[in-house]
């Protein structure tokens, strides 16, 4: 388990980070999600050791990223794809880092293979596209064999194919039992495989569950599309329910498609269409991130 508590940066007058306090757990797919600027990156730079945080720390199980032994073998990331050397051939490059980690050569076919990058081994990695540095990339974070995976927007540059077994790859690593940290500006593309979420905007934690949980703070609200809108927004009104109108479509919250119906056949509204519809996660967590940006700006 890694365990974030109450990490703090500042650069200037600017507070990157701010009392970052959350934990990541084995055997599961975190995303961490945030708008661009959100803190992100630093706060991963820190779980590394990158980065000098101002206050708080980070631990693997207990033992802080500068006290591990052998933090390859315990932690694999990929911060910067593009960080490596473009005149190296990818193998040379796996080859370099594994002798600078003090990891065994043989593991760098392995790891080829593990990224679907063996017949590419010997191309010079400055030719490489973005997502087949990403791939290499992988693969010199998984050199060391470790259990935990930190990635910094992994999927930028991959193709669709390439995203996709990116998400499979990242799955099975955690059904082994691995655990895996993996950060995206992009909320719709975590929640198709990330099990919990870390939610953060203006460098401070705004959530931290399940997809499931933060899905469910969604609200439900009922539609109605109906010619008399007014009359409806008016009714439901006396009735204590806040309704807006669009058109001909009138927006209600806090109730049910029964109770609106009901309202509608008592008074003679005549009403078209009738759903009820739960906010998607996008939406909860876009919510969520508003209200930080409106803190920030205030
Ligand atoms: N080395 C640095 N010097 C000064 N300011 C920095 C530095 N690194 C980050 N910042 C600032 O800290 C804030 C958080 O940046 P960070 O890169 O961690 O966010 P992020 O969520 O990773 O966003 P992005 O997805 O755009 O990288 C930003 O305002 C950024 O400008």
């Amino acid at each position: 388990m890694i365990t974030v508590s109450g990490l703090t940066k500042q650069y200037g007058k600017r507070l990157a980070v701010q009392d970052m306090t959350f934990y990541v757990v084995a055997g599961r797919v975190t995303g961490f999600v945030g708008p661009n600027g959100a803190g992100k990156s630093t706060t991963m730079r820190m779980m590394v050791g990158l980065t000098r945080p101002d206050s708080g720390e980070v631990r693997y199980d207990g033992t802080s990223y500068t006290d591990l032994k052998y933090p390859a073998r315990i932690v694999g990331s990929v911060l910067d794809a593009r960080c490596m050397h473009p005149g190296r051939t990818a193998r040379n490059h796996l080859r370099a880092m594994a002798a600078t980690s003090g990891l065994p050569a043989g593991r760098v076919e392995e790891v080829l293979a593990e990224v679907g990058l063996e017949t590419a081994a010997d191309q010079r990695a400055g030719g490489f596209s973005l997502g087949m540095r990403q791939r290499l990339a992988l693969a010199g974070a998984l050199l060391g064999d470790p259990r935990i995976l930190l990635l910094d927007e992994p999927s930028n540059g991959l193709d669709p194919d390439g995203i996709r077994w990116l998400r499979t790859y990242l799955t099975d690593f955690a059904t082994r039992g691995g655990t895996v940290f993996v950060s995206s500006h992009l909320i719709g593309e975590l929640s198709m495989f990330a099990q919990d979420l870390v939610v953060v905007g203006g460098g401070r934690l705004l959530a931290a569950d399940s997809v499931e949980t933060i899905t469910a703070r969604g609200e439900t609200v009922v539609i109605v599309r109906t010619p008399q809108p007014t009359d409806l927004v008016e009714l439901l009104a006396g009735q204590h329910l806040h309704a807006e109108a669009t058109g001909q479509r009138v927006v209600v919250r806090g109730t049910t498609t029964t109770t609106v119906s009901q309202i509608a056949f008592d008074h003679r509204i005549r009403v078209v269409e009738l759903t009820e519809s739960t906010t998607s996660l996008e939406d909860s967590l876009l919510d969520l991130t508003r209200v930080s940006a409106e803190f920030a700006s205030a």
